[in-house]
């Protein structure tokens, strides 16, 4: 990482982290190399009581670039409630959420997989990816959804697709929205030993350098994974 200093009217380089009296401390990358970009996710303390009962009680954890985490636990502890909180879809009781490092945002700009598929039931596979990010056209999405479905499901209402092909495309587009981080609850839902092995290949290979967070009741299938550090 290297350190630039500059008088704050010669603007050096795009990321600017603190203004020092007269300088500007800008804090940049060589050929912005993408292994330097270092981005967290600090969810601290988090506690959320839903009707009277406390679902999650004092979590505390960090997503920072190349993590790889696993969200685990039995039916109804807490999984998806945490991915809301991280998301600032629900405003936990009590810890807060924050973001250090190379952030452009205020928010967390993540590419979700959620619990449910929330596609657009109409819409072709392609289309749906072509909706969170217009930079593609319907032939590149073609090419990413490729990797993972079967040709003959494109062009097709996805509400007639079968459970596991929806769960792909739902991977597909988490990894094709602009992002600091994947966050994925469940996604390898349905699908077989073999292609949650591919999924996880096209995942690795979208994410980079960003963080990923996986939320399933266990590791199974996450053996590709070394290191695991468990939440
Ligand atoms: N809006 C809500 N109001 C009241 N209780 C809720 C609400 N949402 C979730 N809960 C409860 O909070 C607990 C945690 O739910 P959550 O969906 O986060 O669990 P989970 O670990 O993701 O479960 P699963 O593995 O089934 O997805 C459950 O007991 C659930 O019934």
């Amino acid at each position: 990482m290297i350190y630039i200093l500059s008088a704050p009217t010669i603007f050096i380089v795009e990321y600017c982290t603190a203004q020092v009296g007269s300088l500007q401390i800008t804090k940049t990358r060589k050929c912005i190399n993408l292994q330097e970009v270092n981005m967290t996710i600090e969810a601290k303390n988090i506690t959320v009581n839903l009707d009277g009962k406390k679902v999650l009680d004092n979590v505390t954890f960090e997503i920072s670039s190349d993590d790889t985490w696993a969200v685990t636990g039995p039916e109804g502890s807490g999984k998806s409630t945490l991915v809301d909180v991280v998301l600032g879809l629900r405003k936990p009781d009590k810890g807060y959420v924050s973001l250090l490092g190379d952030y452009k945002y205020d928010r967390v700009n993540a590419g979700v997989v959620f619990q449910e598929d929330r596609l657009c039931e109409y819409f072709s596979a392609e289309e749906n990816i072509v909706l969170v990010n217009n930079r593609y056209s319907e032939r590149r999405a073609a090419q990413e959804l490729e990797m993972l479905i079967d040709t003959k499901y494109l062009g097709r209402p996805v509400c007639e697709l079968p459970e596991d092909v929806r769960r792909c495309i739902c991977i597909v587009r988490a990894c094709c929205i602009p992002s600091d981080v994947l966050i994925m609850d469940e996604p390898f839902r349905g699908l077989t030993p073999e292609k949650r092995k591919t999924a996880i290949d096209f995942i690795k290979e979208a994410a980079g350098h960003k963080g990923i967070v996986y939320v399933q009741r266990t590791t199974e299938g996450l053996e590709a994974y070394k290191n695991f550090r468990l939440a």
